[in-house]
């Protein structure tokens, strides 16, 4: 049941080839209180991943957006690349269209923030190859109308985020290496953040105080009792290194300083479990290719 990263595959010859949409892992998350409109102000460290969804983008003529093929249980016009891509349209009034392709690798329901970084390489992508040149911080606040983890996946750095982890500052962070356990159950990030026993008032800390240790995730134990399998998996990536939970699970990991450690425990744990071995990352993959347009 293991998982190797690999490189996408080539699957449709969409403009600039196929584009990643990383993962992230919040390597902390404190709930520090919550606004009026219900949403919680967090304190948060994201990391990218080397682990990432692929997508393409083929320009068509008649202004309309669409996916070559939906993904399963998702509506297309509900697909967070065509609300993104229409959001962008909307926002600019460019009457151009696009055909979009998704290679799903990620898991969703994870707290790796698939759907999230799906749409902001949508719009990171769009935004170039329809000219609108809009500036990166425009592109952040656009995202964050589709989703609180949109932003950081624009600004496209390993961020110390807070806000609703929107207000970003890059972090430089060791490149270390993952083992992710998904274990066989779907988080609802709303139900958790809903939850009566939830954490909200952790104090709030400094990023140095992160540097120095401090890597907890105050959803972890309301999780852990409404999702015992999300319990099981933390209970067996324990057993060889410190497991946490990202985002609102139901993903938990252990880093390693090297792969080949990491190994080690991918293989141990693999026919057991749905599991990723992943390197974490301080640039997006997204703008290196970017780059290289
Ligand atoms: C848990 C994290 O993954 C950590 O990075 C994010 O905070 C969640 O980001 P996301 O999945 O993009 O979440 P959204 O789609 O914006 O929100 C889903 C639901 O979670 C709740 N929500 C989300 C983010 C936040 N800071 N406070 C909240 O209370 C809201 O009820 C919202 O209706
Ligand atoms: N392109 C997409 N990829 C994945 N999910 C999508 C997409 N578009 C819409 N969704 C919806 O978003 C939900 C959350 O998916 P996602 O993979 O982002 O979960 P997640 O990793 O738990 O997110 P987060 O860490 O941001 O809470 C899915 O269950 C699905 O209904």
């Amino acid at each position: 049941m293991g998982f190797i990263v690999t490189e996408g595959m080539e699957f449709i010859s969409g403009w600039g080839g196929k584009w990643p949409a990383p993962a992230k892992l919040n390597l902390m998350l404190r709930i520090t209180g919550r606004r009026e409109d219900g949403y919680h102000l967090l304190q948060t460290v994201f990391q990218m991943l080397d682990l990432c969804d692929w997508l393409a983008f083929r320009p068509v003529a008649d202004g309309s957006v669409s996916l070559l093929s939906p993904i399963p249980g998702v509506p297309e016009q509900e697909d967070l690349t065509v609300r993104a891509a229409n959001l962008l349209k909307l926002h600019t009034g460019c009457e151009a269209g696009v055909c979009i392709e998704i290679e799903k690798k990620l898991p969703m329901g994870g707290g790796l923030g698939g759907g999230s970084s799906d749409a902001a390489t949508t719009l990171v992508v769009l935004n170039r190859l329809w000219g609108l040149r809009l500036p990166k911080q425009e592109l952040m606040a656009l995202g964050l109308r589709l989703g609180a983890d949109v932003p950081v996946f624009v600004f496209g750095h390993a961020a110390w985020g807070e806000g609703v982890g929107e207000e970003l500052q890059p972090i430089m962070l060791p490149e270390q290496w993952f083992v992710i356990i998904k274990p066989d159950c779907h988080v609802n990030t709303k139900e958790i953040f809903c939850s009566e026993g939830l954490t909200r008032d952790s104090k709030v800390i400094k990023m140095s105080d992160f540097l120095a240790g401090e890597e907890s995730n105050d959803c972890t134990e309301e999780v852990c009792k409404m999702y015992p399998r999300v319990r099981d998996a933390m209970n067996a990536l324990s057993v060889y290194a410190g497991a946490r939970l990202t985002g609102t699970g139901a993903c938990v990991f252990a880093q390693f300083p090297s792969k080949e450690e990491a190994e080690v425990v991918f293989q141990a744990l693999k026919n057991e479990w749905l599991v990723f071995l992943a390197k974490g990352l301080n640039e997006s993959p997204l703008y290196k290719k970017l780059e290289q347009e």
